[in-house]
């Protein structure tokens, strides 16, 4: 018998789905007991998914929350918003332990959730009960709990990005501006016009402006951190690029704060954190350098003339915006050492 905690992902055949796969299949404590699929049932997932051939064997099984029960200990739902909102209830209350990828559970109001969502939201009984999982923020208030919401991909960037500035008192939040851009898997496997190579070869543009589900969730953390409300202006990007997201922050300082003091501030907060690296003076990060690995890499540039401070943030979507920082949640919960089954460098070139 297998001691290894049984796993079962919810909506394997999507972006998050096949990331949080290709990590789990390494990680030593985790054996993936079902991968399910509300349309494709019955079939190995290996037909959908050639480049997992002889890697997982397994057939896709139905969303059957019974069945799930009798085999797994926990559930990742990789499923999209207004799905978890009804699916994760059951698995909670069969008892299982989850973690949602969604952006379901992120927001503590319901209200809030159906303004910025446009959909009914989960009853408030298990709004409560989620636990956000900002890794490096929150690592101990996820120890031995039962329900991780994870963090939306925009939000991992720019939270991690502002975080310790604000914290300190270092910058004004009453003039964040964020400047964010993604590549196309953050809109998921399921999008058809928007992610159309012809849409989005040798283009560039702005979608959502200030009106982005994600701005609700910043504010949410930013006022957290801050004790005050937080406002931001929000504005997101596709980039014509498979992954990555760079997010761009504008903030007037407050005092003479330079590249170096910043630099020491936010090694300092992020110490001991093995997926984010604060890069030296004048040393960018670009999304390329997190391709394919669960790093969030920061840079900034200080600027005496205007008193202002610009802090690039990148990740990769579908790794720290999703599946990977999922991972590092779950080892969070279970007490694991956080970088386990993660310890991938980046892709390069
Ligand atoms: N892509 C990204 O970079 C990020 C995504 N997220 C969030 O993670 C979640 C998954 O995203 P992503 O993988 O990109 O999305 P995809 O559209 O690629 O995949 C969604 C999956 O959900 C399954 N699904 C659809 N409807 C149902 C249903 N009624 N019951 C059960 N399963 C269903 C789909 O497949 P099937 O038909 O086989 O069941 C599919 O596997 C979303 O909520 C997304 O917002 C969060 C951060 C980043
Ligand atoms: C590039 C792109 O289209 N990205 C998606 C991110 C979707 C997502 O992750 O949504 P939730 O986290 O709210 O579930 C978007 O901007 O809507």
């Amino acid at each position: 018998m297998s001691s290894k905690l049984k796993v079962a992902i919810v909506g394997s055949t999507g972006y998050g789905g096949v990331e949080l796969i290709r990590f789990l299949v390494h990680h030593p404590q985790v054996e993936i007991v079902s991968v399910i699929s509300s349309s494709s049932a019955g079939v190995p997932i290996s037909d959908g998914f050639p480049h997992l051939t002889d890697i997982v064997v397994q057939d896709l099984d139905s969303v059957d929350v019974h069945e799930i029960a009798a085999k797994a200990d926990l559930v990742f739902t990789a499923t999209p918003s207004g799905v978890s909102t009804h699916l994760v209830p059951q698995l909670l209350d069969a008892g299982l332990k989850v973690i949602d990828l969604s952006g379901d559970f992120r927001l503590r109001s319901g209200e809030a959730y159906e303004a910025w969502y446009k959909k009914p939201a989960a009853s408030p009984e298990y709004l409560k009960q989620a636990v956000y999982g900002l890794s490096e923020v929150y690592a101990e208030k996820l120890a031995g709990v039962s329900f991780i919401s994870n963090p939306g991909c925009y939000p991992t960037a720019t939270l991690l990005g502002i975080i310790p500035a604000l914290k300190a008192g270092w910058i004004d939040h009453r003039s964040l501006i964020v400047d964010a851009k993604s590549g196309v898997s953050g809109s998921g496997r399921g999008t058809s016009l928007v992610s159309h190579y012809a849409e989005m070869n040798e283009n560039f543009k702005a979608y959502k402006v200030n009106k982005h589900q994600h701005i609700p969730e910043i504010e949410q953390v930013l006022g957290d951190v801050a004790g005050e409300d937080v406002t931001i202006t929000f504005t997101t990007q596709l980039v014509p690029m498979t992954r990555g997201i760079m997010s761009t922050i504008y903030v007037t300082l407050k005092g003479d704060h330079t590249d170096q003091d910043l630099i020491g501030l936010y090694r300092d907060y992020y110490k001991g954190r093995p997926f984010v690296r604060v890069r030296d003076e004048g040393m960018w990060p670009a999304t390329k350098e997190v391709f394919g690995s669960n790093y969030c890499d920061i840079g900034f540039a200080a600027d005496a003339r205007t008193g202002r401070l610009t802090i690039i943030s990148v990740i990769d979507n579908v790794v720290k915006g999703a599946a990977g920082q999922a991972i590092q949640n779950l080892n969070l919960m279970m007490g694991w050492e956080e970088n386990l089954g993660l310890g991938f460098i980046p892709v390069y070139p």
